[in-house]
């Protein structure tokens, strides 16, 4: 199976950029230690990239490369996901790129959570993916528009369907929002049932199979493990990093998803108020007038630290952990003092 570079969600957007038709556009359908899988109108290529660190490329990116199979240019994207790096440094981990649609996979049972639900919308803003919003297991539930109604109670609600996933003719109803040669991901707990609508969109495994790798080794079968071709025309990527992810340097998405209480907070008083007991807080004045909810207040402000711890700097944490151990010391040595002062008083 080939694809035209239309197929694999080319664009006029990546067109631009080029420069010199002799370099040869392919798409990445997996990253791997030194190399990468990606798809091209000769079929499945594995390309070596010595300019750039691998670390630099994700699943989704558009590349190009010469004669020798050498990644010369990664192209700008226009989306990506990206979490925080493990480890001790502050750095992003590139998970995918240029997702047009971000489902965002939730149940109609008691694991519904309006707060990891408003912590994916972020997330697809932030990314510049569209988000579409999938109450799996509608056919268990008594009442599903329950769930739907919640969703779609938030201001700039997205969209939602609420569908069996393991019903054929209602993942097509999903599958309706990814048209062709665009590309979809999933993101959702464990067990919402995001392997049954992946299988349902795709065919299963079969569908990916079969791709040509042409490589210096002669030609091969392979898969497109992490970019699947849905049944439809678009693309899936499938990554397991891409299931569960945390705010990251997504400032912006929160800004969005939570524009009422950041346009509030905008009149407070003072710029860095906490909205605790600062006089003139705007976000306290409308808490005590009963228009704003409390709840999703909360939400905010917890969505907020997630946010600003992990995109704090090394030395910014450093600058945390220590004013926190000075804070602790000097609660010892005052509790000292104290202690100290009552025992000579005594
Ligand atoms: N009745 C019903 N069962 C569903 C539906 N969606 C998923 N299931 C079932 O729920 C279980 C979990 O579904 P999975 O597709 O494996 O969930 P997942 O999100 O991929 O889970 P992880 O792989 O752990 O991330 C399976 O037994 C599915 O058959 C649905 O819409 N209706
Ligand atoms: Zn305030």
């Amino acid at each position: 199976m080939t694809y035209s570079l239309q197929d694999l969600g080319w664009s006029s957007f990546f067109a631009r950029q080029i420069d010199s038709d002799a370099l040869q556009p392919a798409r990445v359908s997996e990253v791997h230690r030194s190399s990468v899988t990606a798809l091209s109108t000769n079929g499945s290529l594995r390309l070596l990239s010595p300019d750039h660190s691998i670390g630099e490329i994700a699943v989704g990116d558009w590349v190009l490369s010469d004669q020798e199979h050498r990644i010369t240019q990664i192209l700008d994207r226009q989306t990506l996901l990206k979490r925080k790096a493990a480890g001790h440094e502050i750095k992003p981990q590139l998970i995918a790129a240029n997702v047009d649609i971000l489902f965002i996979v939730s149940s109609c049972n008691a694991d519904f959570n309006i707060a990891r639900l408003e912590r994916y919308l972020a997330l697809a803003q932030s990314a510049g993916s569209f988000p579409v919003v999938l109450l799996t297991k509608a056919d268990t539930a008594d009442n599903p528009d329950d769930y739907r109604h919640q969703i779609e109670h938030l201001p700039k609600a997205p969209v939602v369907e609420a569908l069996n996933a393991k019903d054929p003719t209602e993942v097509q109803r999903a599958m309706k929002w990814v048209r062709k040669g665009q590309t979809a991901a999933f993101v959702g707990s464990s067990g919402v049932g995001k392997t049954t609508l992946a299988n349902g969109m795709t065919g299963g495994d079969d569908a990916t199979a079969a791709i040509r790798e042409d490589d210096a080794r002669g030609r091969h079968t392979t898969t497109a493990r992490f970019l699947k071709p849905m049944l439809n025309g678009g693309w899936l990527i499938d990554t397991p990093g891409i299931r569960e992810l945390q705010l990251f340097d997504a400032q912006d998405g929160l800004d969005a998803v939570f524009e009422d209480l950041q346009e509030l907070a905008s009149s407070c008083r003072f710029n860095d108020c906490a909205h605790e007991t600062e006089p003139g807080c705007a976000i306290k004045a409308a808490l005590d007038a009963g228009e704003i909810d409390a709840d999703r207040l909360e939400r905010w402000r917890k969505l907020e630290r997630e946010n600003a711890y992990n995109s704090e700097t090394l030395s910014q944490a450093r600058a945390r952990e220590k004013s926190f151990s000075k804070h602790v010391k000097s609660v010892v040595k005052s509790s000292h003092k104290h202690k100290g002062r009552y025992q000579d008083d005594d």
